[in-house]
């Protein structure tokens, strides 16, 4: 009894102490404000008046509260607690928080740091940084219990209970029935065509009720099927994978394979060893247009719970998407770039697909890499992660040199197959192909005898085409040739690009046909004469998909019908916006028929299409010329992957260059010695130069109403940089494309040959350059690691 009532005294001074603690307690609370810090508040005097809270309980680090700020209510996450004598804020003036909205944190320690560490190495606020980690909804306060919704009928209702006017509610009622008397999750239930408010309805007629179960674990992922015979360099690769997975050891790995070569076998087979061990496995991709046929290739492998992150998913799904990931019930996750930043119960493996891919750089706001930071999530992890590209960039190549990432190499197909040799037509001995039009008028096609005789013969042969022309539309510039004026865009410094149909009449502004910028959307319509000199005489120039798809019609027409005698099929963005198109189109060219495809840069990744025999690049050596020092790398990889849509099936493959410059060393480089030869020479050069990846960037841009402001404030960051900083700096000067959407842009660059270095000074300098009196009204970034100009 004795013992009894001084545990139960001890028991309360314990809790006395939790409570006097908390009063001097404070929590300190990251917000989605551009500030570089974070902002104290104080626990009310009685804690279980917050939700969500016990009378003990003080908000947990990494779980959500809603606060006053200024005059907002705003939504932050606890990063730390401290006492309030360490507070900067004198008591007075600190606020009690609104509300705690989590129970649990819902972000563990290893999210936390992650996001600790993308705020230090890109300078950006940890409050916006966090904002940017988190799914719209959970931003917005959504609750997020693991627990979910299930629906079943009541035990006593039977079928004389409904009415029978009712049909709808009870067609409803009867799919309930089919799960008997355990019912099912409303997840399932809405998949299956049942309708929210129906349920709602059911419910309140006292027909149907709900309960709350907490989630189950998902299954033990199964083979579905049997995996492909592994050659030797796929073996060796694979073997090594799963070793670091064993080893619970972080490696980072260049799988450095020709395209075509297998490397999703690799994955693959990887992949199996990590998911048997109850791991879940993440597969970074580059673009939407990728994710269906990438998920096909996966499902049809493994019988596994399969989870898709795209920015074509709406919120929901998307929240739904994050607790799967944090629950560890989505076992495989398939996403683009924004998948790196989820939280993962217990991830095994990250699979970086097509590496090199420019869409993994996010362009705005906290402007992440994501095979960078998969890199870097690995090591937080011990895990092992896979970068896999035909086209290495050339910072892998230098961390392979380095140490830093281990390569290995596939340098054959599979089976028959053989990389596509490449060949290149010289423009400039040959005329293009002239075609007649209606009136008589003879119209230059862009492409030369030898290319249409080469696509002429693959199509006879019962093959496919692939036609490489990165510039949707039907012509970039609309010229008058009696004035020279050019239809400009008047928001930026770019001329709009012809949008035009020629069963669509030019004159009568039919809705296909119009002007556009495809930098700002502005458009206008197509004149009839020239707006300065009224001449009637204006005309397109240059060569966009449609247009180029048209002159194919015209070429491979049927004499007699008019009609193109194989199907054409244009794959841009313009052709592919509806949400299923890109799918219709898709299963066209699987269907294996001859065909003529004319693709941007969308078909150039990762596609598969085993009919595809000849792939031609009409004009795609230009980005040799570009100012942009990162121009050839960036092309050469373009035209390899475009070029390894050839011959991946069984029949063997080959890809034309048509050239106006077969000159060039860098193109006959590419063409004689290959992607790897080409980016070690391009290494060198940057070395010589001292630029990436031999020295680090980054680049501050400057966004406002005039040049003269955006370059002063750029001049005065110059003169604020420490004393013996010890940068190059490139600039100020205009950005490649000043104007855009009214807009005028100065940029800087700075190069470091040390990465610390370079942090050390961003660490002292970017803050107080945003204070600058003359960045007022301006908009300031800076880009880690740029991969543009
Ligand atoms: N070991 C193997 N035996 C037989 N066929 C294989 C093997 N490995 C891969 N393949 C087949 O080779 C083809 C090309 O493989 P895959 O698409 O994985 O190449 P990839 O390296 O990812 O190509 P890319 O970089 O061009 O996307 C596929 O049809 C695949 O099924
Ligand atoms: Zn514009």
């Amino acid at each position: 009894m004795l013992s009894l009532f001084v545990f139960a005294s001890l028991f309360s001074f314990h809790i006395n102490l939790i409570i006097l603690r908390s009063l001097f307690m404070l929590v300190q609370v990251a917000l989605p404000v551009p500030l570089y810090r974070v902002f104290d508040y104080s626990l009310p005097a009685d804690m279980s008046a917050l939700p969500n809270t016990t009378s003990t309980q003080i908000p947990q680090i990494g779980s959500r509260v809603e606060v006053s700020f200024g005059r907002q209510t705003l939504i932050g996450i606890v990063v730390t607690h401290i006492a309030q004598a360490d507070s900067s804020v004198p008591l007075h003036k600190l606020k009690p928080l609104n509300k705690c909205l989590d129970a649990e944190p819902i972000l563990d320690d290893s999210m936390l740091k992650l996001a600790y560490w993308l705020a230090r190495y890109y300078h950006y606020p940890l409050g916006e940084v966090l904002a940017v980690i988190l799914p719209t909804l959970v931003r917005q306060g959504r609750p997020l219990d693991l627990l979910i919704t299930h629906w079943r009928i009541l035990p006593h209702i039977t079928d004389d209970d409904f009415r029978a006017n009712a049909k709808k509610q009870k067609q409803q009622f009867d799919m309930l029935k089919l799960y008997g008397e355990r019912g099912a999750s409303e997840d399932v239930l809405l998949l299956e065509g049942m309708e929210r408010s129906f349920l709602k309805t059911l419910e309140d007629k006292g027909l149907i009720e709900r309960y709350i179960q907490p989630k189950q674990a998902a299954a033990p992922v199964k083979l579905a099927k049997m995996p492909l015979d592994l050659n030797d360099e796929q073996q060796i690769a694979v073997t090594a994978i799963v070793a670091a997975h064993e080893a619970k050891r972080y490696t980072g790995f260049l799988l450095n394979g020709i395209t075509g070569s297998g490397k999703t076998e690799v994955y693959l087979q990887a992949m199996q060893a990590v998911l048997e061990a109850g791991k879940q496995v993440l597969i970074l991709v580059p673009e939407i247009g990728l994710t269906p046929q990438t998920r096909a290739r996966f499902a049809s492998r493994f019988a596994a719970h399969i989870v898709l992150l795209h920015s074509g998913i709406n919120n929901t799904h998307r929240l739904q998407g994050w607790q799967d990931c944090r629950t560890g019930h989505a076992q495989i996750i398939i996403g683009t770039r924004s998948a790196v930043l989820y939280p993962f119960a217990d991830l095994g493996l990250i699979v970086v697909d097509e590496a090199h891919d420019g869409s993994y750089k996010q362009q705005d706001t906290l402007r992440y890499h994501a095979a960078d930071v998969a890199l870097y999530r690995g090591l937080q992890a011990k895990i092992p992660v896979v970068l896999g590209t035909a086209t290495p960039s050339l910072e892998y190549l230098k961390l392979v040199d380095e140490g830093k990432l281990v390569e290995y190499l596939l340098l054959t197909r599979p089976g028959n197959a053989k990389p596509a040799p490449m060949q290149l037509i010289d423009a400039r001995l040959q005329s293009t192909h002239q075609q007649t039009q209606d009136d008589g008028a003879r119209y230059d096609t862009g492409l030369t005898d030898v290319l249409i005789g080469a696509i002429q013969q693959t199509l006879e042969a019962g093959d496919q085409v692939l036609i490489f022309l990165n510039r949707r539309g039907y012509a970039p510039v609309l010229l008058c040739e009696a004035c020279g004026w050019q239809a400009d865009c008047p928001r930026c410094d770019a001329h709009l690009t012809v949008h035009y149909n020629s069963q669509a009449q030019r004159s009568n502004y039919s809705s296909n046909s119009y002007l556009k910028c495809h930098h700002c959307d502005w458009q206008a319509y197509i004149p009839t004469v020239c707006p300065d000199c009224a001449s009637q005489n204006l005309d397109t120039k240059g060569m966009g998909t449609t247009r180029l798809s048209e002159n194919l019609h015209a070429i491979f027409a049927n004499p007699q019908t008019s009609k193109a005698l194989y199907p054409i099929i244009q794959i841009d963005r313009d052709t592919t916006r509806r949400k299923d198109s890109w799918e219709n189109i898709y299963q066209r060219i699987n269907e294996g028929k001859p065909a003529i495809l004319v693709g941007t840069q969308m078909v150039a990744k990762g596609h598969h299409f085993p009919n595809v025999t000849l792939v031609c690049l009409p004009n795609a050596d230009r980005g040799f010329l570009s100012a942009d020092f990162r121009s050839p790398e960036h092309t050469a990889q373009l035209m390899i992957q475009v070029a390894g849509r050839a011959g991946r099936g069984d029949k063997a493959g080959r890809v034309l260059i048509q050239t106006l410059q077969p000159d060039n060393s860098l193109l006959l480089k590419l063409v004689k010695d290959g992607y790897l030869s080409f980016a070690r020479e391009l290494l060198q050069e940057r070395k010589m130069m001292g630029l990436p990846p031999h020295s680090h960037a980054a680049l501050i841009r400057c966004e406002g109403k005039t040049l003269a402001a955006t370059t002063q404030v750029l001049k005065d960051a110059i003169a604020n940089l420490p004393n013996g900083h010890n940068l190059a700096i490139l600039g100020p000067i205009d950005a490649p494309m000043s104007k855009k959407n009214s807009r005028y842009h100065s940029q800087l660059l700075l190069l470091a040959k040390d990465r610390r270095q370079l942090h050390h000074v961003l660490s002292q300098w970017w803050q107080p350059v945003l204070a600058l009196p003359s960045a007022k009204y301006l908009k300031l970034t800076l880009d880690i690691d740029p991969v543009g100009w």
